[in-house]
C-alpha cells in the first residue's frame, strides 16, 4: 500500500488528504544471538521510530535531511560505516539501537549500498536497507478517527490563541495534535519544550499524540507532516511551522508572526521576560521563559578562534577574570583542554575535530546550567566550529570571535617557538603553515590583536556583552584594568 494521495494546497496552510491508508505493522521476530548493534544518530533514531509506527517517511536515507525516493513500503535504509555494513551482511540482519545500544528494531533482507566510508557515517556516506520489524512488541497504537474527517495538526512551535481559532474555524471535529519528542526544532526548541507548551495551551477536545519527529527546518518537512498525517489517518493537516523554516513569508492568520515575534523577543530579552498579545504564548511564557531566560542568567559560550599566538589565550584569561566578578565563569583554554580533556589526541583533522567537540560538549553543558564558558582552541575547521554552535544554541547563546590577527603577525611573536619549527618542517600539520585555517564567516567579533593593546582589544568583546546584555554595563567596561602593555604582563 503506497502513501495518500493529496490533492494542492488549499487557502491558509491546510492540506486536504484522500485515500487514506495506512503501513501495515510487520511482525516481530528476535534478532539472532550474532547479530550486530547498528547505533545511528538521534535523528536517524527518531525516523526509525516513527517508520516502526508505520508512517512512511519521504526519505531515500532515514535521518538525511535530503528527501528522495524512499524503498519499498516495509522497508528502510539507515547510514551505516563501512564495517557495519560488513557485519550485517556476514550475519545477514543488524539490530538498530539507541544511543545506549539498547535494541529498537531488526532490519532483515538486506541490501547494501554507498561509498566506502571509514569515519562517522552521515549524508552521502553508505546506507544499509532492509524490512524494519520492531524488537518490542507493545507498540504504541494510533488513535482511531472519530468520523468522515481528521485535522492533523504538526506543531514545530507552540499553539496559539489564533491557530485554534483556524482550526475551529475549519468545522473539523476531530482534531489531532502531534507532539514532538526527539530532538530540538529548528528555532532551537528542544522537544521537552514543546512539548510541555502544548500540554500546556492545548484544548481539552484536541487529542494529543506523541511522536518521534524531529523538524528539519526545510521544505522536506511539509513532506514529512504528509507523511505523518496519513500514518494518523488524517484527512488534512495543518502545520504550525517554526519561525527557522517561514522566514517572514507568512500567513498572518496561522498564529506564525505571533511565534516569530515571540521568539526574537525572547532571544533579545536582556532583563524583563518578553510580553505576548497572544492569551496562550503569554499562558506558555513561563516555560518559555524557564528555556530562554533574560540574557543576564542565560548560558552563553564565547569561543575564541584563530591562529596559534593570535592572541586567544590572552584574550580568554582576560575575559574570564573580568567577568567572573559577575557571573560564574569557566575557562576552556586550548592548551589546557588538550593537557585535561583531550590528551592523546593529535593535530590531524579527526583529532582537532573532537578536540573541539569535546570542548564544545562541556561549554554547552556550562550554558545549560546558566553559566559562562570562555573557550580559546584554535579551532581551524568551520565545521567543528558549526557542531558547536547548534550544541551551544540548544541551550543558550554563543558569541563567536575570531581572533584574526593575521598570520605574519602570529609568526612574528612565535610566543612558543612553534613557527620557527613549522617552518623547519620540526612541527607538522602546523595551521597557517603546513595545515588550513577555515576563516569563520558566522563570527559575532572580530579582533585583529596587532599593534592593539590587550585593554584596547578586550574593551571590543566587553563592550559587545554589555550592549547585549548578558552582562551589567559596569562590568562591561574594564575601567580599572590598567593600560600596561601586553609583552610587560
Ligand atoms: N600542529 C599544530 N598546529 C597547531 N597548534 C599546535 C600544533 N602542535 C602543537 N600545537 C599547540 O597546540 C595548541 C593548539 O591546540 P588546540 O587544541 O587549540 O588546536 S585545535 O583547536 O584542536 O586545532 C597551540 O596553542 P595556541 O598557540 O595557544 O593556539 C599550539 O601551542
Ligand atoms: N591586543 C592583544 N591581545 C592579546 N594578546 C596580545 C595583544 N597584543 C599583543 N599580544 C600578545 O600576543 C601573544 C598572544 O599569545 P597567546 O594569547 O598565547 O595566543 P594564542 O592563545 O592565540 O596562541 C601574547 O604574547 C600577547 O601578549
Amino acid at each position: 500500500m503506497g502513501p495518500a494521495r493529496m490533492r494542492a494546497l488549499t487557502a491558509g496552510g491546510l492540506v486536504v488528504l484522500e485515500d487514506v491508508t495506512r503501513m501495515p505493522l510487520r511482525a516481530v521476530r528476535e534478532p539472532r544471538p550474532a547479530s550486530p548493534v547498528l547505533c545511528p544518530c538521534d535523528r536517524t533514531m527518531a525516523d526509525v521510530r516513527l517508520s516502526l509506527l508505520g508512517i512512511r517517511l519521504p526519505f531515500a536515507v532515514l535521518g538525511d535531511a535530503a528527501a528522495g525516493e524512499p524503498p519499498a513500503a516495509g522497508r528502510v535504509r539507515v547510514p551505516a560505516t563501512t564495517a557495519e555494513l560488513a557485519q550485517a551482511l556476514t550475519v545477514g540482519e543488524t539490530v538498530i539501537g539507541d544511543c545506549e545500544s539498547n535494541p529498537v528494531a531488526l532490519l532483515t533482507g538486506l541490501t547494501v549500498s554507498g561509498r566506502t566510508v571509514s569515519g562517522t557515517p552521515g549524508p552521502g556516506a553508505g546506507w544499509i536497507e532492509g524490512a524494519l520489524l520492531p524488537v518490542d512488541p507493545d507498540v504504541a497504537a494510533l488513535p482511531v478517527r472519530k468520523g468522515e474527517t481528521r485535522v492533523v495538526v504538526a506543531p514545530a512551535r507552540p499553539l496559539t490563541a489564533a491557530d485554534v481559532e483556524h482550526l475551529r474555524a475549519l468545522d473539523i471535529e476531530d482534531i489531532v495534535l502531534v507532539v514532538p519528542t526527539a530532538g530540538t526544532g529548528p528555532d532551537g526548541l528542544p522537544a521537552a519544550v514543546l512539548r510541555q507548551c502544548l500540554e500546556q495551551a492545548a484544548p481539552s477536545d484536541f487529542t494529543l499524540v506523541p511522536l518521534p519527529v524531529s523538524w528539519r527546518g526545510t521544505t522536506v518537512d511539509e513532506d514529512v507532516a504528509r507523511a505523518i498525517t496519513t500514518g494518523l489517518d488524517g484527512t488534512h493537516l495543518h502545520r504550525l511551522t517554526s519561525a527557522a523554516e517561514s522566514g517572514g513569508g507568512l500567513p498572518a492568520e496561522s498564529g506564525n508572526i505571533l511565534w516569530a515575534d515571540t521568539l526574537e523577543s525572547l532571544q533579545q530579552a536582556t532583563t524583563a521576560p518578553a510580553q505576548s498579545p497572544d492569551s496562550l504564548l503569554e499562558q506558555v511564557m513561563p516555560i518559555l521563559t524557564r528555556w530562554r531566560p533574560p540574557r543576564r542568567q542565560r548560558g552563553l559560550v564565547v569561543f575564541f578562534t584563530g591562529l596559534s599566538g593570535s592572541g586567544k589565550s590572552t584574550l580568554a584569561k582576560a575575559l574570564a577574570d573580568h567577568l567572573a566578578t559577575d557571573r560564574a565563569v569557566t575557562l576552556l583554554d586550548g592548551d589546557v583542554v588538550r593537557r585535561m580533556l583531550s590528551s592523546g589526541l593529535g593535530f590531524d583533522r579527526a583529532g582537532r575535530d573532537l578536540n573541539v567537540r569535546r570542548i564544545g560538549f562541556v561549554a554547552a553543558e556550562v550554558a545549560r546550567h546558566g553559566g559562562i564558558a570562555v573557550c580559546a582552541p584554535i579551532a581551524p575547521y568551520a565545521e567543528s566550529r558549526a557542531a558547536v554552535r547548534e550544541l551551544v544554541e540548544a541551550v543558550g547563546d554563543l558569541v563567536l570571535v575570531h581572533v584574526a590577527t593575521p598570520l605574519a603577525e602570529c609568526e612574528r611573536r612565535d610566543v612558543k617557538g612553534l613557527y620557527r619549527k613549522a617552518r623547519a618542517g620540526v612541527v607538522t600539520q602546523f595551521t597557517g603553515i603546513s595545515d588550513p585555517y577555515d576563516e569563520p564567516l558566522d563570527a559575532e567579533l572580530r579582533v585583529d590583536t596587532t599593534g592593539t593593546s590587550l585593554p584596547e582589544s578586550l574593551a571590543v568583546i566587553t563592550d559587545y556583552l554589555a550592549i547585549g546584555g548578558w552582562v551589567p554595563t559596569s562590568a562591561g567596561r574594564p575601567d580599572t584594568m590598567q593600560e600596561v602593555p601586553v609583552d610587560e604582563r
